[in-house]
């Protein structure tokens, strides 16, 4: 029997493929700021957004998709309430669900919604800044606002310890992005300084782990892929972008590109 073993170049045109042919229909539960920018980033790559945050809607539109993205960058009360009703269902029909702990550590109330969603419920990967990930794992408070003050390697460890807490993937995002699941770490080192810039680049990241945990039940890899998507587009856009408002415009031209490339 021969044994195929993919490269991860094999991989990545392969997910890109499995997203054009599929079109999986990603829920988000996401904020105000990036909300326009996710679902154009998602579409750019043949994936199908829908965001939704009702009470009255959350549970059906969770029962119809392929992944659930729950992002609490403006949280407030109902729509904490939406996320636990969504994420409860994802779990119930083994749904997978990524989760962005936006600005955890900056507030009392995020960090309480926080470790609310990781304790009660099963993200199946998580993605944040270094800041967000060590605020997660309580060892210490580095959050300013939303942005990391610090870098990806301060949080190797308690992403580690996380995710074997957890028993899922951690993604902490920067300069270099750790992909982590137990004793398993990859590393990406394609994005360029100008993303963390631009904001929404990461609540972007976690929408696109969300549409390749979609189709790919190897969360570790799917998510590995997902930040090499985000960093070949960055790499792409800053060649051509004279500033930051150009080069959003140029991240979802290059996103669409790469996905389309045969
Ligand atoms: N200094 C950097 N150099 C290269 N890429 C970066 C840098 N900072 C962030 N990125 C990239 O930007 C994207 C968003 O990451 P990040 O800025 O950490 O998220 P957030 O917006 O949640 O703080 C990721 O794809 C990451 O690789
Ligand atoms: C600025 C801001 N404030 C609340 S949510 C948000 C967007 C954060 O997006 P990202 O973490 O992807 O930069
Ligand atoms: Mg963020």
């Amino acid at each position: 029997m021969t044994i195929e073993i993919m490269s991860k170049k094999e991989q990545f045109e392969k997910i890109l493929k499995e997203i054009r042919d599929q079109s999986p229909l990603v829920h988000n539960i996401t904020n105000y700021v990036v909300m326009n920018n996710t679902a154009n980033a998602l579409l750019a790559i043949g994936a199908s957004p829908v965001m939704a945050h009702a009470i009255e809607e959350v549970e059906e539109i969770t029962s119809i998709v392929s992944a659930l993205v729950i992002n609490m960058g403006t949280l407030s009360p109902k729509w904490v309430e939406a996320m636990e009703i969504a994420i409860k269902k994802a779990n119930a029909l083994n749904k997978p669900v990524v989760f962005d702990p936006v600005g955890v550590g900056a507030s009392t109330y995020r960090t309480e919604t926080a470790l609310k969603i990781i304790e009660s419920y099963k993200p199946s990967v998580i993605r944040g800044n270094a800041s967000e990930i060590l605020a997660l794992t309580q060892l210490s408070n580095n959050t300013k606002g939303v942005d990391s003050t610090i870098s990806s390697e301060n949080a190797l460890h308690a992403a580690q310890e996380l995710s074997k807490k957890l028993n899922n993937t951690i993604v902490i995002s920067g300069a270099t992005d750790y992909i982590i699941t137990g004793e398993n770490i990859d590393k990406v080192t394609t994005g360029k300084p100008i993303m963390a810039k631009v904001t929404g680049m990461g609540c972007t990241a976690t929408s696109i782990i969300g549409s390749c945990i979609a189709v790919n039940p190897n969360y570790h890899m799917a998510s590995y892929l997902a930040m090499e998507l985000m960093g070949e587009a960055g790499n792409m856009a800053e060649k051509i972008s004279k500033g930051t408002g150009s080069f959003q415009m140029n991240f979802i031209d290059a996103l669409y590109q790469i996905a389309n490339e045969k």
